[in-house]
């Protein structure tokens, strides 16, 4: 080849063999070349090696996740510890990951929770923002147990259900919830509760201990299902929920039985369990649409009609939850059905929250499922939680979402973890660990023994694929290092884009507090004070009602900029509560602690300086509110923003303090239309680099040989413009919202005159 391409080596006269430089080079490149293509050929080969393998170990889908998984799993994950005692726990919060199912591993789909007890990871498998790059994002959880696949209704009952039979028989009251995305096994470890507590209860009321008490069992089964409470025990009769004058809850209608020995309760319960409503979703083609509730009370032989039971047990399947985006192939019945539940979950939650912070107040009529759990909430009683998940990939978003509930409910009790790195694809050097060590650990197979550490190489080349070829020895050396770091360079910038949208993601109004919604009495930021580790905020939806929720309470954040100015301008003619007088002004990126070790660092929004002026000296302007907006009703919060205008107290302020009022107000809908426009041209940005360096890659990839340049220009061309078109929409936003601040500043001017 060297000869063919080398006519200087004939022109030269002498003889000698001395090649032209430019042919040595072509003979270089050819050489390098030769080599990519062939260590190429040989990752393919492992590659395809251990797909087969991994089909043939019963767990087809991504091999590069499934990889990455095994190693951290191998390298990351802290030892599983001895389930402890949990019997006086008030709040008991456990997770139960169910085993892949057949019809999972047929769409190959794969495994990506974790459980080592008490925690549990859930492996995010993500795409960079090269659209190639694949990396985990780990986000785990301590709850007090973690359940297994491995484990089974026996060993989850001993740690959780069996502690509230004993404690229902000692007259308290006691509730065990399943809780979890749909056909994450909440029926199937629900109804193994059920059967085990049973058989508990009567041995337990039968025992030498508990016989003077002289108790009888009784048990009544019923669903709640779209907002009304159903008969389950006697052809679904439908019942009423009323709150008598005592305040005491009841089911009109509602019939107990009276049943004598552990059979008979099984049977019931099978019954209740056979009449449920179902429905095919999305998810789960036999879905229980309702909140099945199967109550046991201990009633004392000698006790009066209608009165309280001694002791109650109530163990409950809850509803499957979705995302609202999992409902938008439903008709409006389902919708409206997945509404409802969310509802009530929500409810649910804070009523648990109330419970475990010892709170005086109990939100237990926000929904139909709290009212008649009434009693659950009382200071007499425990209750355990039990949350299911899906172990596959395609339900992270819905595990995390189980998960953050969970973690939610237990917030005061768990402690903090350190987070683990995310492992990426292009980032194995630390993560060495092979297949075959983590399958050796299970006694299993060796066959790809060194494949991975053969393979990162591979890897590494995978993940900067659209990386320059290795720079040359000679002139243009300089050159192509320059190129080198101004390509890295931009993909550092396309990562960091993303990172930051996907950080602001989480703190747009509505989305920021529905990845983590803070109720009232709750505040974020300590748990970043406390360096609990914060999961990480999926940019998806969560469940409508949360949504909605949170909504209103970003209307609190955002809106609480301009009520601290509003009251501090105002407050002469106000006489609220002074309580909220802490800045709203920054919002820390969930994750971000540095305690927690995750994420990069801190973002914050800040408020327009004007404002932050106040916060920053709130001595010598302290920041008023008429009422303390953590004790508010979020749905009322909107409210009192504009309500207190034609308060009785209002109406009698100067026009001055009317019309500031006024631009306030305005303020604030113009604030949140930037903050939302901001955010969105930053998300739509950052899907328009991420098509940029795909784009690039067709060009530029170290293994295109063709490229179209007409369609690149075309596409770039269009790409362009729309980020023009963008910028230009949001910059005359912030230019009108800026008139407006300084609008702002003439009025409240004029009212502290
Ligand atoms: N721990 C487990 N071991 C084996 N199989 C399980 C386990 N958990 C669930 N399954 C199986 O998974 C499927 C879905 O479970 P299940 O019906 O309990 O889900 P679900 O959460 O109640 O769903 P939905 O809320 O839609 O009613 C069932 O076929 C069930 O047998």
């Amino acid at each position: 080849m060297a000869d063919s391409l080398s006519p200087g080596r004939r022109g030269n006269g002498g003889g000698k063999p001395n090649k032209d430089r430019t042919v040595a080079e072509i003979e270089k490149l050819a050489r390098q070349r030769a080599n990519r293509r062939k260590s190429a050929h040989e990752f393919k080969k492992k590659r395809e090696h251990e797909i087969k393998m991994n089909e043939k170990k019963g767990r087809p889908g991504d091999v590069d996740f499934q990889r990455m998984i095994r190693r951290f799993r191998k390298r990351a994950m802290n030892p599983a510890q001895e389930h402890s005692a949990s019997g006086m726990l008030k709040i008991n919060v456990v997770v139960r990951k169910r085993p892949v199912s057949e019809s999972e591993i047929a769409r190959k789909d794969y495994d990506s929770v974790s459980c080592s007890n008490p925690c549990v990871y859930v492996h995010h498998c993500k795409l960079k923002v090269d659209g190639i790059t694949k990396f985990l994002d780990n986000v785990n959880f301590q709850l007090d147990h973690a359940f297994n696949e491995f484990s089974d209704n026996q060993e989850v009952y001993e740690h959780t259900a069996k502690g509230l039979v004993n404690f229902a028989v000692d007259g308290g009251r006691a509730t065990c919830f399943a809780y979890g995305q749909t056909g994450s096994g909440k029926t199937f470890t629900m109804a193994g509760v059920q059967g085990l507590a049973a058989r508990d209860v009567f041995r337990l009321v039968n025992s030498s201990e508990h016989i003077d008490k002289g108790l009888e069992v009784y048990c009544a089964f019923f669903e709640l299902y779209g907002g009304r409470c159903i008969d389950l025990l006697h052809d679904r009769r439908v019942c009423s929920i009323r709150e008598d004058g005592k305040g005491r809850v009841q089911v009109e209608g509602l019939q107990e039985i009276i049943v004598s020995d552990e059979d008979e309760l099984l049977q019931l319960i099978e019954r209740g369990n056979g009449v449920r409503t179902t429905h095919a979703t999305e998810m789960n083609s036999d879905s229980s649409r309702s909140h099945a509730i199967c109550q046991i009370a201990l009633r004392k032989l000698s006790s009066r009609a209608g009165s309280e039971p001694f002791g109650k047990l109530s163990l409950i399947d809850l509803a499957g939850s979705e995302r609202g985006q999992d409902t938008k192939h439903h008709n409006r019945q389902r919708r409206g059905e997945s509404a409802e539940i969310n509802k009530s979950l929500l409810a649910l939650k804070e009523c648990v929250r109330a419970l475990d912070s010892g709170s005086s107040h109990v939100p237990y009529r926000t929904s139909k499922l709290t009212m008649i759990l009434k009693d659950s909430f009382s200071s007499n009683a425990r209750t355990v939680m039990i949350s299911c998940v899906s172990p596959v990939a395609s339900s992270a978003d819905h595990t995390l979402n189980t998960l953050r509930y969970a973690d939610r409910i237990k917030e005061k009790a768990v402690r903090p973890l350190v987070q683990r790195p995310s492992i990426t694809n292009g980032d194995l050097s630390d993560v060495s660990c092979s297949d075959s060590e983590f399958d050796s650990a299970d006694g299993k197979e060796e066959e790809s023994r060194d494949f991975d550490d053969e393979e990162e190489d591979s890897e590494l080349s995978m993940a900067r694929r659209s990386s320059p070829p290795p720079p040359t020895p000679d002139a243009s050396e300089d050159k192509a290092k320059n190129r080198k770091q101004k390509q890295q360079q931009q993909a550092r910038d396309l990562v960091q884009a993303k990172r930051l949208t996907t950080q602001l993601q989480r703190h747009t109004p509505a989305k920021a507090s529905a990845a983590s919604p803070a109720p009232p009495g709750s505040n974020y930021k300590q748990q970043q004070r406390r360096g609990r580790p914060t999961p990480r905020i999926s940019p998806s939806p969560k469940y409508p009602n949360e949504a909605s929720a949170s909504e209103t309470r970003s209307e609190h954040s955002s809106g609480s900029n301009v009520m601290h100015k509003l009251s501090s301008a105002s407050s002469s003619s106000t006489s609220g509560s002074e309580s909220s007088r802490k800045p709203p002004s920054s919002i820390q990126a969930p994750g971000s602690s540095s305690k927690a070790g995750r994420g990069s660092g801190v973002t914050k929004i800040q408020a327009p300086s004007s404002r932050r002026k106040q916060w920053e000296d709130p001595a010598k302007n302290p920041p008023k509110l008429r009422e303390p907006l953590q004790s508010q009703n979020h749905s009322n919060v909107h409210n009192s923003k504009i309500g207190n205008k034609s308060s009785s107290n209002q109406r009698e302020e100067s026009p001055e303090v009317v019309n500031f009022h006024d631009v306030v107000a305005k303020l604030v809908d113009m604030e949140e239309d930037v903050l939302s426009a901001h955010m969105k041209t930053i998300q739509k940005n950052a899907d328009l680099l991420t098509e940029e360096g795909v784009l690039l890659s067709k060009v530029q990839g170290s293994d295109v040989v063709d490229y179209d340049i007409e369609e690149y220009a075309e596409r770039l061309d269009a790409i362009v413009s729309s980020k023009l078109k963008m910028f230009q929409d949001l910059h005359a936003k912030v230019t009108r919202f800026r008139k407006h601040l300084e609008m702002d500043g003439v009025a409240q001017k004029l009212v502290q005159d």
